[in-house]
């Protein structure tokens, strides 16, 4: 494999991933963020695959004259959002986490890190998602384990902008979750989704996939709905 993404970065870059595995590790046992704690994994499993869009994105703001705008809903200790605050200064990044604890985590990353580019907010993201404030206004929306395609399709797409993009790390049974995914991402205003493998070295982290969908029409007012309509069943079923 050629460089790593981690090895691609610049040495203040990595000195404030460094920083924030030092965070993690300490407030791990009290918040209870991540079962992953050896450093090696922590480099791979959380900082390298967070990176895995990192060439879209770069590719993405070279081709716009607005300071591009992400979100990542879901966020836990703050993967992907804040390890991608570090590494593209230029870009707003936004981070929504419901677990209030796991958010006041994420500010003191931003804080210790100076992440200047970037924003926590502790709130449901499906209720930020009706905010006029944010409404339709994101470059992307990330998210990574949070849930179905269905589902986080349901809770972002409505804070993606006409022209970006809805991008969810997955892994192979997302084959099946598409089987209904495709539905909810057309009835949100998305194209067909598109699947590309990625990488990072760990080599047993299996078969790594980003799903990526071009948001094509503005969202129906009506969506997202409530929770616990979402759960009872999916849009798209
Ligand atoms: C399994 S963790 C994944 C954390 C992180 N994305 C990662 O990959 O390490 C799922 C997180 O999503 C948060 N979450 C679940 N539903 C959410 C929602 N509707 N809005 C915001 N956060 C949500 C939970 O509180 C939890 O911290």
């Amino acid at each position: 494999m050629g460089k790593t993404r981690l090895e691609s970065l610049s040495e203040e870059q990595r000195d404030k991933l460094d920083m924030f595995a030092k965070l993690l590790t300490e407030h791990n046992e009290r918040l209870n963020l991540t079962r992953i704690i050896e450093p090696e994994e922590i480099k791979t499993r959380h900082f390298e695959d967070s990176l895995a869009p990192l060439e879209m994105l770069r590719e993405y703001q070279q081709n716009t004259d607005r300071l591009p705008a992400l979100v990542d809903i879901g966020s836990g200790g703050g993967f992907p959002a804040l390890v991608l605050a570090a590494v593209l200064p230029d870009w707003h990044i936004v981070s929504i986490e419901a677990t209030g604890k796991k958010a006041d985590f994420q500010q003191i990353v931003v804080e210790e890190l100076q992440l200047m580019n970037a924003e926590v907010i502790s709130d449901r993201a499906e209720e930020i998602s009706r905010e006029p404030e944010y409404r339709e206004t994101f470059d992307f929306a990330l998210n990574r384990a949070v849930g179905t395609v269905s589902l986080v399709a349901e809770i972002t797409g409505g804070l993606v902008r006409r022209g970006g993009y809805f991008l969810s790390y997955k892994g192979p049974k997302v084959d099946d979750e598409l089987k209904t995914g495709v539905k909810t991402l057309k009835i949100m205003g998305f194209d067909a989704p598109e699947q590309i493998s990625y990488e990072t070295s760990d080599e047993e982290a299996g078969d790594l996939r980003l799903v990526r969908a071009k948001k094509i029409k503005k969202t129906p007012d009506k969506y997202p709905r409530e929770f616990k309509y979402i759960k009872k069943k999916h849009l798209g079923m």
